[in-house]
């Protein structure tokens, strides 16, 4: 039997809905053994964050070298990275460990409104992170600070996953689900020629936390097969669009989307 592998890179949330928590349960889902590198621990519900505590960069690194010295991932994802010290490492990591099948989620801002990424790290992202970077997921907001664009038209969206594409990344996918007005919730992937889109319908509900970290860990798992980015995204799409459907219902705040749901379901 040949075991596909994932690392993630990311903050832990508490609450179980985003960060490393909905990483592992995606990758464990799609059939791949789940690692992990945490980079901070966030006190978190469906409520909101109320405390963030940063790791080290020793022990981001110490956590990335064990993982990829010995077990090899088939594909790697980051999501909260905090700081400059810790874009740095993973970017260094990236290049000793020759990581071809790198996904970047640029989390920057949780939906409640706790900065996950310092303010004066962004450029880190751009100038050391997005050149060894496969797939960058920026949602709308993020790829406006990324880009210094206003993304309201289709047209002006485009030009942003251009402009990110010029950074040095491979394929950008810009996310739809901040397009609150639009009754679909549309990706658009570029590959630095051409734009495919994945059309969802939009579902009305409060229940989206951790949507960004579930579909960009659906990539990665996917990636970590071997399938191409576009059956990547496509199987990723299906998998949050059933998450969001499905939700737990649990919580009194934003609950977590289900990551049973694609596969058919809870255990009752
Ligand atoms: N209400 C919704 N209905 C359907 N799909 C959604 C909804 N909200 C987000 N999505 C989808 O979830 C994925 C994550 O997008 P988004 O929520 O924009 O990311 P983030 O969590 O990083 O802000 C995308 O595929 C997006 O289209
Ligand atoms: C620890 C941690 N990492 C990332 C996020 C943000 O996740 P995201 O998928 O963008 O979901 P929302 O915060 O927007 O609901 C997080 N909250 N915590």
């Amino acid at each position: 039997m040949h075991v596909h592998k994932a690392l993630t890179i990311a903050g832990s949330d508490s609450g179980g809905g985003a960060g490393i928590q909905a990483d592992l349960k995606t990758f464990q889902e799609l059939s791949v053994f789940g690692m992990s590198a945490l980079t901070a621990i966030t006190a978190q519900n469906t409520l909101g964050v109320s405390g963030i505590f940063p790791l080290s960069v020793e022990a981001v690194a110490a956590q990335i070298d064990a993982v990829a010295s010995d077990l090899a991932p088939d594909a790697v994802k980051t999501g909260m990275l905090f700081d400059r010290g810790i874009i740095a490492c993973v970017s260094e990591k990236a290049c000793l460990y020759g990581w071809e099948k790198l996904v970047v989620d640029p989390v920057m801002i949780a939906k409640g409104g706790a900065p996950l990424l310092k303010a004066e790290s962004i450029d880190a992202v751009k100038t050391l992170l997005l050149p060894v970077t496969y797939m960058l997921t920026p949602n709308i907001p993020e790829a406006e600070v990324l880009t210094g664009l206003s993304l309201t038209t289709i047209e002006a969206r485009k030009e942003a996953t251009r402009m990110l594409s010029s950074f040095g990344c491979r394929y950008v996918l810009l996310k739809g689900g901040h397009d609150d007005c639009n009754e679909y919730s549309t990706d658009l992937l570029f590959d630095g020629t051409s734009f495919t889109e994945y059309v969802g319908k939009r579902v009305h509900t409060q229940h989206t936390h951790g949507t960004g970290c579930t579909f960009s860990a659906a990539i990665t798992a996917e990636l970590a097969w071997g399938k191409t980015p576009w059956a990547a995204v496509d199987t990723a799409k299906q998998f949050i669009q059933a998450a969001i459907e499905q939700p737990l219902g649990i919580g009194a705040g934003h609950g977590p989307t289900n990551h049973w749901a694609y596969r058919g379901g809870v255990r009752c």
